[in-house]
């Protein structure tokens, strides 16, 4: 069974619901009825719900439960209480009335209400659209102090990482993260990479240097947040800064950087910013024809995930499975 086999199959054992919240995007509807046919989750749709029944047309949609923001009877609960979260950070009672009826506040609502376990979006969405009232209202879990996201890469015929898996991090959330920062997004793909797999974290915290072959102050950025990952998390392996070729083939590594436990082997790939791995992920996606799940949030208080605009129906159905996967480890 392959690697989302085997997280969909997971999935199923979790009872957990899921909110898709681009509820009248043709995916979404298709994707919502693959998770109730497999049982992976139960499903809300968000949207108008005659235009949601026309996109279905002859999709399957009978066990998912459709809920409209705009004619809702939960809507004056969810204002009062974005009211009360927000009211020092200049909300209105107004202005909070006006968010909820927008699916993505609305849906992010439910989750902070536990009325849902999780919710995916993004599907027609901006990644920022859908992070901003999930900072806002979900907010960061117990000691973490930046969300930030990770995309599980499934290559194909590729020798390198877990069998041609591996983890992106950061690719769609923070633009540029200093060493601290960058150091807490090893930490967090190291969880993440557990949670997922059963294989041994080997992180590189990559950059255009291996091991002070190019002086520069973004190379020394990689360095420090290396040096904080070790010294905060003694127990990872964790190397940097590293060339992608150094950290992922074993004859580069030989000659790059021979002493490392991790060259030659790395499963996790921290990007320098997000330049660097946004491109990177769509790069490997296309050229190499990969899977790319994400992106896959870490740090978030409650499950809410980010899709790609250029996803497709099953990228949604794999994404709300790893989110009723979260939901489950965080005892949602
Ligand atoms: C995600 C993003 C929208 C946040 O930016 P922003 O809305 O300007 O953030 P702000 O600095 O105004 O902060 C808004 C709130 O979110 C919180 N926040 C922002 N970034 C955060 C992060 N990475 N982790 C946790 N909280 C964060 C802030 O603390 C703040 O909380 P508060 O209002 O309760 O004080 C921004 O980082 C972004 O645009 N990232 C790039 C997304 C993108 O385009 N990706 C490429 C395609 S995938
Ligand atoms: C993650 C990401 O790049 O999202 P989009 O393609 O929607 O910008």
């Amino acid at each position: 069974m392959d690697l989302i086999q085997k997280i969909r199959e997971r999935a199923k054992s979790t009872n957990k619901t899921i909110v898709l919240a681009e509820g009248v995007d043709e995916r979404v509807v298709r994707a919502a009825s693959v998770i109730c046919e497999e049982k992976l989750a139960d499903v809300v749709l968000l949207g108008n719900e005659n235009k949601i029944r026309a996109v279905a047309a002859d999709t399957d949609i009978s066990g998912v439960e459709i809920v409209d923001p705009v004619a809702s009877p939960k809507a004056e609960e969810y204002t009062a209480l974005l009211y009360e979260l927000r009211k020092d950070k200049g909300m209105t009672e107004e202005k909070a009335r006006e968010l909820v009826k927008d699916p993505i506040w609305f849906g992010t609502m439910m989750v902070k209400a536990g009325d849902v376990d999780g919710m995916v979006a993004g599907a027609v969405t901006a990644t920022a659209d859908v992070f901003r009232p999930a900072f806002q209202v979900v907010k960061t879990a117990p000691g973490v102090s930046v969300v930030s996201s990770a995309f599980m890469m499934v290559v194909p015929d590729c020798e390198y990482g877990a069998n041609g898996v591996m983890l992106f991090a950061d690719c769609a959330i923070n633009p540029n993260p200093d060493a601290q920062q960058l150091a807490e997004i090893a930490i967090a793909s190291s969880r993440t990479w557990k949670a997922l797999m059963d294989e041994e974290p080997y992180i590189a915290m990559l950059s255009f240097s291996t091991r002070g072959s190019a002086q520069h102050e973004l190379v020394e950025k990689v360095m420090e947040a290396t040096r904080i990952v070790k010294e905060k998390a003694p127990e990872l392996k964790v190397d940097g800064e590293l060339q992608a070729d150094a950290a992922l083939v074993p004859k580069v590594a030989k000659t790059k950087a021979p002493d490392s436990q991790v060259a030659g082997r790395a499963n996790i790939l921290i990007f320098p910013d997000l330049n660097a791995g946004n491109i990177g992920y769509k790069l490997v996606q296309r050229l190499a024809k990969a899977e790319a799940v994400g992106p896959i949030s870490q740090g978030l208080a409650k499950p809410i995930n980010d899709l790609s605009r250029g996803c497709s129906a099953e990228d949604i159905v794999n994404v709300a499975a790893i989110t009723a996967l979260q939901a489950a480890s965080m005892n949602i």
